[in-house]
Formats: structure tokens, C-alpha cells, sequence
């Protein structure tokens, strides 16, 4: 017997044996004393004193909706519930969560609820990181991870359960999935399907399922008390730090959580925090920290906590010893549109259904106050009720082809909750089209096929061919990865903004940002290989690059190689940095394989704009480009972005003559106006002057060769 067990007093034993007949993990075990201490707590939650109700609707239904008050305990009781009661049926159950950290959060607390390791019974799988067993019953995941399992089993035949956790948020993922379950539960009688938030819209997702249950817990488990200001405040990084002054000095003990829009705001307003109090533990929390450091808010601390976080800390988490929620009512939602082929990054308000989750981070383990930077009027009259779903605002080519390849040929009338803008359709289509992923008709090709099996986006696969071609096929493969990483691998951090782009400089490439992080990746691999090295953390710290994301790339990298071993002949071998066509191979072929996001520069204007060829749109190249000075004619970019102005992203400074033999190129696919004249004329100059350049070439290499036959 180990010494947790013989901690266990009597009272304890016999509670465990009488709970281990409902606990079918541990069976013939003890359970330590956490579990009992947090068995005591979970018997109070809202859901828990409801726990029989819930299973004779789960029995009697196939779909149920499930709606109740922040932290009643949805995600981390209701899965159990259906764990225990699904448990014969040997099959697995999901719980999806639209973000990485909740999830992992939510495994590791009910994998402790349920005295078991994480990742035996209860595990987590995110995108390249799971941690999960053969014994795993219980699996949380990001909607993702289970949108491209299901595109492999449609049935979703390993699940005898799947939970699609915070519903309101109307992820792409979660849309795709509920078509897909709806369609699935149609096949298999014996799948059930569980929709759960504390805000959603019951109405909406019924009319969906017409046949849905419903089950509302109601009652919260601490109370939390609303603050709005009586004035509107433009200024509100001032107004938070203004706020969490007051709390620090005037209330009581109890740790804080404060909600800015971006990572700039958080960082500015750690700094002033950090100047002020020393008895303060200043914490940031955004989705490009490290792991580690997104964990720091988790850790006990001997002063009050006070956490400064975007979005991702708005729902599903728990942070234990919140009591202040401080809500800017602020956050950034990328929009995409689909007529400039661009996302625009505004700071916007929140919708009231975000403004209920952050609220409801506190009030989960005492009662809680949160002050909203807003006037009540503005939350009433200017908030929408929930935020768009992510169809409505996003870039869908990918979702097709998916679609596509899961046999759905007619996508247009595909089932969805809410259908996809006609025109963000028709561009993914176009998109699919000028990549050759489908054909004229709208059938899949075979190399749409090997696209939608990419965990990469499928655009990535015509960069891999072209490479292949041009000997860097595992540049291209460095860059798809690092492109899928979920934080940009420079880190400019407002208050070192200039110390960064020094140490920057060591990587930069002068007519490449893609080859720009391509050295940084590298330096970073022999960094790690390099003996009597500086610890890595040190050396990325040094070099200001964010580990997280170079560490992500390079686990993206290896899975992408073995996974592409079967479709293409991977060699070994790498592009040669000291040839001195290094910067050519790599440039030309993302040109070729990028042609359709290629720009020109602008004569009319300063000298710093470009005009996109396809849509003939005008923007500069972002200020942390090698290229911002604009001196190269043409450019191939990787993302056109606003967030008040338009920018080209991640660019490359490509020749012409790379692309005059492309279709997309010819004088017949060309934009042209109502009256059939060149939509943009020095587009058509342009690469008329680099095919007489080309041809005259051509002609000098044939007299060369003639003279040279005459000679021999
Ligand atoms: N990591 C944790 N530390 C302390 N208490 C926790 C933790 N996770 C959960 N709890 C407790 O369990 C309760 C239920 O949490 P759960 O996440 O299941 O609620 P929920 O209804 O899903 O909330 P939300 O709608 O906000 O996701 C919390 O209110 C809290 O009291």
C-alpha cells in the first residue's frame, strides 16, 4: 500500500469502494486523497445533482443540446457521466474544445478527477501533440483534430459518443462537424451526439436537429457581480491598468484576469504593472507564448495573481483563485474577403456571449466581480448576440477539398447550419481550380487527393512538386511548416522592437522573407545540435525567435516528411546554401507555385505600393519585411492583410521570365475590362518585356550554337 493510500481514513475507504462501483477506471483500487477532495467539490456543481436526469434524456435521444451557466460543470462532468455509461460499449467518447489550451486543461483536470494518469483512461490530442493510450476512453481534442479524423471515417465508427464542447463558438471545424455528425447519426442509430455551451443558441442549433433534446442546468456555483463604467472610454489599456490599481489596493484578496485585445496590449500593460508593484504576479497569456509560459498562470504564487490574456482564455478554462474578471469588451477577429482574397485583423467589440464567458471565468471556485470597461448601454445596444459563425467569415478552398475528398461532390447544397457566402464558395472553387486540385467539372483530381491528405494546407502540395523539380523540395516542405505553425517564429516585442530587428538581421535574406525563416529554422537546428551550445531557450531568447513555434515546425516538418514519403521521392538531400543559385531555386519555384498571389509594383505612387495582378488590388509590403523599402518590381506574397492598412505579407521578389510560360500569365487569362482592353497594362508590359527577353535569348543561344557547330 503506497502512502496516499494509507492516508485514506476509514470513512474515505468506504467511500472509495462505494464509488468505485460508479468508477469503472479504477475498479479494485483506493483512490488518493485529491480525489476524494475533489470529489467533494464536484458533488456540488449544478450538472452533478442532475447527473440521472441527463442520462434518461442521453438514453432516450440521439442528439441532445445541452445549455447551462458558466462552470455548472459541462465539460469536465458531463463527459464522465457518459464515460461511465457508455463504458460497456468498449468504443471511445470525444469532447472537442476549439482551442489547444482549454483542451489540454480540461484533460488534465478530469484525468485528476478521475485519479488516472493523463493519457490512460482520459487523454488529449491536439494538433501534432497528443497524449493519448491505447487504454484512452475519454478523449478531449480540438475540433480540428476531430474534423480530419472524420475525413478519414465518416462514421465516426471509433466514438460511441462525440461532444462538441462550446458550441456558440461556431468554429469552421465545429460547423463542418455538425453536418458531419448529423449525416452519421442517419447511418449509425447507436451514435450520440452532445452539443453543450453556456451560450448558445438553442433555437438555431435545434432547427438543425429537429429531433434534439434539450437539457438546461440551471444555477451557477458562486455568484458573480457586473461593474460597468458610466462613461465609454476609447483609452482602455489606461482604463485596465486604472482598474486592476484599484482592485490591488482596495479589495480583497482573490487573483485577476484581465481581457485585452492583443498581444501588443498585453505585453504594454504587463510592463507598466510590472514598474508599479513588485507585490503583484504579472502573468500574460496569448496563444504565441510557449507552452510553459501559457502554464505559469496554472501555478500557485505567493503574491496576488494577476493574469493578462487575449481570447484564449475566454472559455472552457479554470483558473483556480479568479475572483476579478476585468473585460476590455475588446478582442481581434480576422475576417476574410474573398473579392481582395485578404484577411482584415480589426480590433472590435465582443459579442454579448463573450462578454458572458469572460465573466464567467470568475465566480467557478468562489464567488466573483467583474468589471466590464463599458457602459451598460454599449453592451446592450452595441454587442451582437453571438459573433458570426467562422463559415461566414473565412477562407474555405481547404473545407472543399476535404468535402470533396470525403465524396461530397455538390458542395453548393451540401447540409450546413448556416451555407457558406455564394462568393467565398466560388473563390474556393477558383482557388481549387487554378491549383488543379479539381477539374473543370468540379471532380477532385488525383493530386487534389494527395492535397486534402496534407496535414498542411493543400496549396503546399503544388510547392512540394515545383521543388521537387527545382532540388528544394525540403526547403518548401521547412516553409509549409513553418506557415502552419500558430505564431510567427520572429518575435518583435513592443518594448524591443529595435533590439529584435538587430538580432533579426543575422537571419535576413534581402529578397526573401520566406528564406529569411528558412535561416532562422536552420540557425535554430544546429543551434540544437551544436556542442557547448548556449542553452536553446537562451539562444532563441538572444536571438529573439520564438522557440514555441520553431520547436512546432520542426515537429510539423518530420511528421510532413513521413507522411509524404509515399507520394513523392523525399531524398535526403537539401539544397546546397552555398550554391549560388540557392536564393533562385527557392525563389523560382515559390513563384511557380504561388503564381496566383503574385503583385506588381505601383509607378503612380511613392514608390511603396503593389498592385495585386489577379485582382488588381493596391497595397504596401508590411514594415517587418526585408522588402518594405519596395525596390523589386515583383513579388510573390504569401498573405495580403489589413488591420486599417493593406499589406502584402511574407513576400518574395520573383522575376518575371519565372512565369511567362504559366496559363495564368497568357494574354487570354489576363483581367480585361467591359471593352476586352488589359484590366492592368503594365502587368501585360511587364511580361511582354520578359518574353522578349527570353526570346532574344533563345535566338542569341541558337546563333551561339550555330556559330559554335560551324567552329567544330
Ligand atoms: N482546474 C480547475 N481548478 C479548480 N476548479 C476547477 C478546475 N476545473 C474545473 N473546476 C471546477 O469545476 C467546475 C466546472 O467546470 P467546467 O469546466 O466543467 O464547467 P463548464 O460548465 O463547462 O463551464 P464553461 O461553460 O465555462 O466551460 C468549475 O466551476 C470549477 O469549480
Amino acid at each position: 500500500m503506497n502512502d496516499l493510500q494509507q492516508n485514506q481514513t476509514t470513512a474515505q475507504q468506504a467511500e472509495s469502494l462505494e464509488d468505485s462501483r460508479a468508477n469503472p477506471l479504477r475498479p479494485h483500487e483506493l483512490h488518493s486523497s485529491r480525489y476524494f477532495q475533489l470529489l467533494k467539490s464536484r458533488r456540488k456543481l449544478p450538472v452533478s445533482l442532475r447527473r440521472q436526469e441527463f442520462l434518461d434524456i442521453y438514453h432516450d435521444s440521439q442528439v441532445i443540446l445541452v445549455s447551462g451557466e458558466t462552470g455548472s460543470g459541462k465539460t469536465t462532468q458531463i463527459p464522465q457521466f457518459i464515460l461511465f455509461d457508455e463504458w460497456e460499449s468498449g468504443k471511445k467518447v470525444a469532447c472537442t474544445q476549439p482551442r489547444r489550451l482549454a483542451t489540454t486543461s480540461v484533460a488534465t483536470r478530469t484525468a485528476a478527477e478521475l485519479d488516472v494518469p493523463l493519457g490512460d483512461q482520459v487523454g488529449y490530442s491536439v494538433r501534432f501533440e497528443r497524449k493519448t493510450s491505447r487504454m484512452t476512453r475519454l478523449k478531449y481534442m480540438t475540433d480540428g483534430l476531430l474534423l480530419s479524423e472524420a475525413s478519414k471515417d465518416r462514421d465516426f465508427s471509433a466514438y460511441s459518443c462525440v461532444i462538441l464542447d462550446e458550441a456558440h463558438e461556431r468554429t469552421l471545424s465545429t460547423d463542418l462537424l455538425m453536418a458531419l455528425l448529423k449525416m452519421a447519426t442517419s447511418r449509425r442509430p447507436c451514435l450520440k451526439v452532445v452539443i453543450m455551451s453556456a451560450t448558445l443558441n438553442v433555437e438555431k442549433i435545434q432547427s438543425y436537429f429537429p429531433a434534439a433534446a434539450t437539457f438546461e442546468i440551471s444555477g451557477k456555483v458562486h455568484p458573480v457581480q457586473i461593474h460597468y463604467l458610466s462613461h465609454s472610454t476609447p483609452r482602455y489599456c489606461y482604463c485596465a491598468v486604472t482598474v486592476v490599481k484599484h482592485i490591488h489596493k482596495n479589495m480583497a484578496e482573490g487573483d485577476i484576469l484581465l481581457f485585452l485585445p492583443t498581444s501588443g496590449d498585453i505585453e504594454m500593460v504587463c510592463s507598466i504593472l510590472r514598474d508599479e508593484y513588485e507585490d503583484l504576479t504579472i502573468l500574460p497569456l496569448y496563444s504565441a507564448l510557449s507552452r510553459a509560459r501559457q502554464e505559469e498562470i496554472f501555478e500557485d504564487s505567493e503574491y496576488r495573481k494577476c493574469i493578462v490574456a487575449t481570447n484564449v482564455a475566454e472559455t472552457s478554462i479554470t483558473i483556480d483563485g479568479i475572483v476579478y474578471v476585468v473585460d476590455s469588451g475588446l478582442e481581434i477577429r480576422p475576417v476574410y474577403n474573398p473579392r481582395l482574397r485578404m484577411s482584415t485583423v480589426l480590433t472590435s467589440p465582443i459579442s454579448k456571449a463573450s462578454a458572458k464567458q469572460r465573466a464567467g471565468r470568475a465566480g467557478r471556485t468562489q464567488p466573483g466581480i467583474c468589471f466590464r470597461l463599458y457602459t451598460e448601454q454599449t453592451h446592450r445596444a452595441c454587442f451582437i448576440p453571438s459573433a458570426p459563425p467562422g463559415i461566414l467569415e473565412g477562407e474555405l478552398a481547404s473545407q472543399i477539398l476535404l468535402l470533396k475528398v470525403m465524396g461530397f461532390d455538390s458542395v453548393g447544397t451540401f447540409d450546413f447550419v448556416d451555407p457558406p457566402h455564394p462568393e467565398v464558395y466560388l473563390r474556393g472553387l477558383q482557388d481549387l481550380r487554378s491549383m488543379r486540385y479539381i477539374d473543370d467539372k468540379g471532380t477532385i483530381t488525383r493530386t487534389g487527393r494527395i492535397a486534402a491528405r496534407l496535414s498542411v494546407h493543400p496549396k503546399w502540395l503544388n510547392a512540394f512538386m515545383e521543388g521537387q523539380k527545382n532540388g528544394c523540395l525540403r526547403e518548401m516542405i521547412d516553409l509549409a511548416a513553418i506557415s502552419s505553425t500558430q505564431h510567427p517564429i520572429f518575435l518583435r516585442p513592443p518594448p524591443a522592437r529595435f533590439a529584435a530587428d538587430i538580432a533579426h538581421q543575422r537571419f535576413a535574406c534581402p529578397l526573401s522573407d520566406h528564406i529569411s525563416q528558412l535561416n532562422a529554422l536552420h540557425a535554430y537546428e544546429s543551434a540544437i545540435k551544436t556542442e557547448n551550445r548556449l542553452p536553446i531557450n537562451q539562444w532563441c531568447f538572444d536571438a529573439f525567435l520564438n522557440r514555441r513555434a520553431l520547436s512546432e515546425a520542426v515537429r510539423i516538418r518530420d511528421q510532413l516528411v513521413v507522411s509524404l514519403q509515399n507520394e513523392l521521392a523525399i531524398t535526403k538531400e537539401v539544397c546546397r546554401f552555398e550554391d549560388a543559385e540557392y536564393d533562385t531555386h527557392i525563389r523560382k519555384t515559390l513563384a511557380r507555385s504561388f503564381f496566383y498571389q503574385c503583385a506588381l509594383k505601383h509607378p503612380d505612387m511613392f514608390g511603396t505600393i503593389y498592385r495585386t495582378v489577379h485582382e488588381g488590388h493596391t497595397a504596401g509590403i508590411h514594415p517587418e519585411s526585408v522588402l518594405s523599402e519596395g525596390i523589386q518590381e515583383w513579388m510573390v506574397y504569401s498573405e495580403f492583410v489589413s488591420s486599417g492598412t493593406p499589406y502584402l505579407q511574407t513576400v518574395t521578389a520573383v522575376d518575371p521570365a519565372w512565369l511567362i510560360d504559366l496559363d495564368f500569365f497568357q494574354d487570354d487569362s489576363l483581367p480585361k475590362t467591359a471593352d476586352g482592353n488589359f484590366k492592368q497594362p503594365l502587368v501585360k508590359k511587364s511580361l511582354d518585356k520578359a518574353r522578349k527577353k527570353r526570346d532574344s535569348l533563345e535566338e542569341d543561344l541558337i546563333s551561339f550554337e550555330i556559330l559554335d557547330l560551324k567552329a567544330t
